[in-house]
């Protein structure tokens, strides 16, 4: 729970995209502290070096705070102020408590690396800047040997900071690339459903319900099986958004494409082609099966109560138009034929369905 809120600081009102590089700059930021705490650690109790020590805490307290900018929203400001501490820690690590042979500036790989995945597509600047500034600063330290560290340490003990440095910086990359593969896959999900749904009914939306229900319509025209088509519409519907307000009607339209969900079992498509409007194919359906089912959808609805969020209670009735086909027809031209059964519907008053029989 208590990580879940670090990582979540500074993402919750943020569009998807941006939540997402913000939880990545906070799982980076508490990685980076645990590995800075870890050297920390390291100096004081292992190399006994209290002084240094001492300092590298207040680089890890400096990480940490990347994560206050971001619990006030400086998104841009905590992602910059990330990258200049670990600059500045890692060239102070090389330079002044030890020397290049510890090999802590290679976590200069990581600086272009991270703020091309961090920072937004529009921020090219603070990438450009950052990763010339790393590269330099790589190229400085691996060609300058610090005459007086602080700190000698053995050709051993070198080589044993060394093969940290590596280790970290192959754990952050995989990590940082888990992370990245993640949200891209949830990001292709959303986007997916987006493209393909109505995000009042989670219905279909017309567009891919045209898609989806061709492929429906041309398997059964393959096969040669019956199939049928529903094209429904709201009687006075107006008057209910004009009685009860627009979003009371948006509660019904939610209500109602769940009653027509529960009566589809047998892998019927439901799509949202406008407003007010839902259509259902009816794969393998006769026509005495389609009208059972116009029929039984008909009373499911006028006999349903609707209690609205703010508990208004009204119920409302369906017309439908319905086409029964057996001969090689588009999506289109059945939902036009249904639409001719459903005006015919109506004209005959609220509450009625009329079948229309499509034969070869
Ligand atoms: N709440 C809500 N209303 C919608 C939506 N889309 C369309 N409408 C409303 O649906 C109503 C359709 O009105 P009309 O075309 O006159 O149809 P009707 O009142 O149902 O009358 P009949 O179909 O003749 O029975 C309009 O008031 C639209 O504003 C929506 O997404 N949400």
């Amino acid at each position: 729970m208590f990580i879940s809120k670090i990582i979540n600081t500074g993402a919750e009102f943020q569009p998807f995209n941006a939540s997402n590089k913000i939880k990545t700059t906070n799982w980076v930021t508490l990685f980076t502290v645990i590995i800075s705490a870890t050297y920390t650690l390291l100096y004081l109790f292992i190399l006994n070096e209290i002084k240094i020590g001492l300092l590298n805490l207040g680089f890890t307290i400096a990480y940490a705070l990347g994560l206050v900018f971001m619990r006030f929203n400086a998104i841009k400001n905590a992602k910059l102020w990330f990258f200049t501490v670990l600059m500045l820690h890692v060239w102070i690590c090389t330079n002044i408590f030890v020397t290049n042979l510890s090999g802590f500036h290679l976590f200069y790989f990581l600086v272009p690396t991270g703020a091309f995945l961090l920072f937004e597509l529009d921020q090219q600047k603070e990438k450009v800047i950052l990763s010339v500034l790393a590269t330099l600063l790589f190229f400085y330290c691996q060609n300058t040997m610090n005459a007086a560290p602080l700190i000698t340490l053995s050709d051993e003990v070198n080589n044993i900071i060394y093969q940290s440095v590596v280790f970290f910086i192959m754990l952050e990359l995989v990590a940082i690339s888990a992370m990245f593969n993640q949200q891209i896959s949830h990001h292709e999900k959303f986007i997916n459903k987006r493209a393909k749904t109505d995000t009042l009914t989670n219905c279909l939306n017309r567009n891919y319900f045209f898609e989806a229900g061709q492929e429906q319509l041309n398997l059964a025209n393959l096969n040669g099986r019956p199939f049928s088509l529903i094209l429904t519409n709201l009687d006075n519907f107006k008057r209910v958004n004009d009685k009860y307000g627009y979003l009371t009607g948006d509660e019904y339209l939610v209500h109602l494409a769940k009653l027509i969900k529960d009566l589809c079992i047998k892998g019927e498509i439901i799509g949202r082609i406008s407003g007010e409007e839902f259509v259902i194919t009816l794969p393998e359906y006769t026509k005495a099966e389609a009208e059972k089912f116009a029929q039984k959808l008909n009373y499911q609805i006028a006999k349903s109560i609707f209690v609205s969020s703010d508990n208004k209670q009204f119920s409302n009735t369906i017309s439908m138009g319905v086409v029964v086909h057996n001969c090689c027809d588009t999506i289109g031209e059945l939902v036009s034929i249904a639409d001719t059964a459903l005006f015919q519907a109506k004209i005959m008053g609220a509450s009625n369905i009329d079948i229309i029989e499509r034969t070869a």
